[in-house]
């Protein structure tokens, strides 16, 4: 086993602990006898960095899910990485999990790698009571006696405000905004170095997400974890991300810190994203967006936003844009942005 060229073996504090480079991961589909990729990911690079909450947003089908899926190895037919890589600090060597062997993977998950899920449903068993969950995910990583586990279990709800009388319910027992708080608990217990969150708070009220969010901020800055959190929720990530990637059908567009991306969005698309949200005491009608997301399976040649761009030029549909470090932390693919730097 060689070192990944992308990350060193050792542990280094100013390296990312997640280098993602040229990720391409397609759906190979069947219908009819016609075979059809769609291109769900599709060239995507970036970093997560020690410490911080890197948000990726996009609109619906933008390519959000899959391409955190890749990166969590849970990767099943039709899915298919078709090439890139993606190296976290802690399981160096492989290019990805779908490379590492299974005992490789089995030592980092919660561990090193937890999730915090949409649906509550799918971490919690519905058939077992909450205590039984929390020693199937975390007895094995925690070095403890069977009474100092339990304790450990019951100092860390309280950490999500969650009583020591739900380890002897059953999930369905619980109120959403509960289960939620216990798929936190359950991913946060062993002290994870990076946590994938996709859309934890999209099924909660208002009200609940808050308080769901504030609990996802607070448990990170304890641990110290890096959070890689995916949401379409723009308002989310302004309270709760520290960087920001836009994707738009299948591919970054843009990646600045999150306060810079609102303050000054560069890339057309992210524009039209920060101007559709709504502002208090603000009632102008906003123009939506001509024409629609390609289809992934199809995509317009060069830059995908290119047929819906207002800044689209002959450049646009003939060759696909780099993500260029336009300032210093803020990259963006857009030749408008950028200048054509053909040769
Ligand atoms: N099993 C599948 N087979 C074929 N295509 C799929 C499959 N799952 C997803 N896709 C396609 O891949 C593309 C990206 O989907 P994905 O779910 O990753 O987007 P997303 O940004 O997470 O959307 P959402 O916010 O709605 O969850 C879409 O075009 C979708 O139709």
């Amino acid at each position: 086993m060689t070192a990944s060229p992308a990350l060193p073996a050792r542990p280094d504090a100013a390296a990312p602990i997640l280098a993602v480079r040229d990720l391409k991961a397609h759906f190979r589909t069947n219908h009819f006898g016609v075979k059809r990729y769609v291109k769900a990911v599709d060239g995507i690079s970036f970093d997560v960095r020690r410490g911080e909450i890197y948000g990726l947003a996009g609109e619906s089908s933008s390519g959000k899910t899959t391409l955190i899926k890749t990166i969590a190895g849970a990767i099943k037919p039709p899915l298919e990485v078709v090439g890139g890589t993606v190296d976290f600090a802690f399981l160096p060597g492989y290019g990805g999990l779908h490379r590492a062997p299974p005992a490789e993977v089995a030592r980092i998950r919660w561990r090193h790698l937890s999730y915090i899920m949409q649906g509550s449903m799918n971490v919690l068993n519905p058939v077992r009571r909450l205590r039984a969950t929390f020693a199937d995910f975390a007895r094995s990583h925690i070095d403890a006696s069977d009474r100092q586990f339990e304790q450990a279990v019951v100092d860390h709800l309280a950490r999500v405000k969650l009583d020591a009388s739900v380890l002897t319910a059953y999930p369905h027992e619980l109120s959403g905004g509960m289960r939620q708080r216990a798929t936190i608990a359950l991913a946060t217990i062993c002290r994870p170095d990076f946590i994938i969150a996709d859309e934890p708070t999209t099924a909660l009220d208002v009200v609940v997400q808050k308080d769901v969010l504030g609990m996802i901020r607070g448990i990170q800055r304890e641990i110290g974890s890096s959070v890689l959190f995916v949401t379409h929720d723009m308002g989310v990530h302004a309270h709760l991300t520290d960087r920001l990637g836009i994707m738009y059908a299948g591919r970054l567009v843009e990646e600045a810190a999150t306060a810079e991306i609102f303050r000054r969005p560069l890339h057309p698309y992210t524009r039209h994203l920060i101007s559709s949200l709504p502002r208090i005491g603000d009632d102008i009608q906003r123009k939506g967006l001509e024409g629609s997301p390609p289809s992934l399976a199809d995509p317009p040649p060069g830059c995908r936003f290119h047929p819906r761009c207002p800044l689209a030029m002959a450049a646009c549909s003939e060759r696909v844009p780099d993500m260029v470090e336009t300032e210093p932390d803020h990259r963006v693919a857009c030749f408008a942005v950028n200048g054509d730097q053909a040769p």
